[in-house]
């Protein structure tokens, strides 16, 4: 049976390469383009919507995808976990229907967080800098913003060394974790994860030369689609990396 799609945020960077990947799969047919300007019944028939359009409108698709009994992939950025807190509890009251959110598509970006984990309770100094091209809207990134959020949580509520919310140049502290945002001509995205300790320090850096990235990411996405059930986060969980020593966790 061939899948519908209707893509929101189809004439922006990422929706163009998400149009393309649907296109070019055998399983599902692209039937909509949406975007800022789309009006409310566009898309209504599809089976799935994906959305890469902004942090802003985001939630208010997902809403009405699932009014619609739509499933859904996003990879639009902006969901925290007190987003995605609010969004696990609507799909328990829809346990039929299912939402994807892939805060960042790329395997690298993917990797880098997980190893990100593993070493952020080992150091009580640690920091994000991350770096987009100057189209993008939102700061920090989505991806910082899930990369310090996991890091917070596999540190256990351990706080690391921060004692300066006064100072606005040393970042903006992220569940506890200072993150710097660079807007940059000349980067696509980069991200990188410093952890200091006595007389050494080991950094973490991905590097984002296309959105050629995002392709595989996609493409796994779109074919978990049509039998996700419930709230499912990151490309971590479509390729089965949770549970594996990359999991990391508390000390
Ligand atoms: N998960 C991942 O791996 C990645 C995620 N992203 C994220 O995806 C999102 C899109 O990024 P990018 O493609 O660079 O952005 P662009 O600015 O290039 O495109 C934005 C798209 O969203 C549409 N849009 C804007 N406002 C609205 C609205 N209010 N309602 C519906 N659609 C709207 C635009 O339509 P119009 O043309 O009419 O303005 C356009 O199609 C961002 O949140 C970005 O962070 C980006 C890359 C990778
Ligand atoms: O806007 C972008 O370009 C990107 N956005 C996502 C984010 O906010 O993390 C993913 C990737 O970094 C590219």
């Amino acid at each position: 049976m061939t899948n519908r799609v209707a893509v929101s945020g189809s004439t922006g960077r990422l929706g163009a390469l998400v149009c393309e990947v649907v296109e070019q799969h055998p399983d599902f047919e692209l039937v909509a383009r949406l975007r800022s300007t789309s009006g409310p019944e566009e898309g209504a028939d599809a089976d799935i919507v994906i959305d890469v359009s902004r942090p802003d409108a985001s939630p208010g698709i997902v809403d009405r995808a699932l009014a619609r009994g739509q499933q859904v992939v996003v990879g639009t950025s902006g969901w925290s976990a007190a987003l995605l807190a609010e969004l696990a509890a609507k799909l328990e009251r829809t346990p039929e229907r299912g939402v994807i959110v892939v805060p960042n598509f790329s395997l690298g970006s993917v990797l880098g967080t997980a190893l990100a984990r593993i070493a952020a309770p080992y150091f009580d100094a640690v920091e994000v800098v991350e770096a987009h091209h100057p189209g993008k809207v939102d700061s920090p990134s989505g991806t910082a913003v899930r990369t310090a959020e996991l890091m917070a949580e596999a540190r256990g509520g351990r706080p690391v060394e921060a004692p300066f919310a006064d100072q606005p140049a040393r970042g903006e502290l992220v569940a506890g974790i200072p993150v710097h945002s660079l807007r940059l001509a000349g980067v696509v995205a980069k991200q990188e994860v410093r952890f200091g300790g006595p007389g050494e320090v080991l950094t973490l850096t991905h590097d984002t030369h296309s959105n050629e990235a995002y392709r595989a990411g996609v493409r796994a996405a779109l074919e978990a689609a049509p039998g996700a059930r419930g709230l499912t986060v990151g490309l971590d969980a479509l390729l089965g990396l949770h549970g594996a020593a990359l999991d990391g966790g508390a000390r």
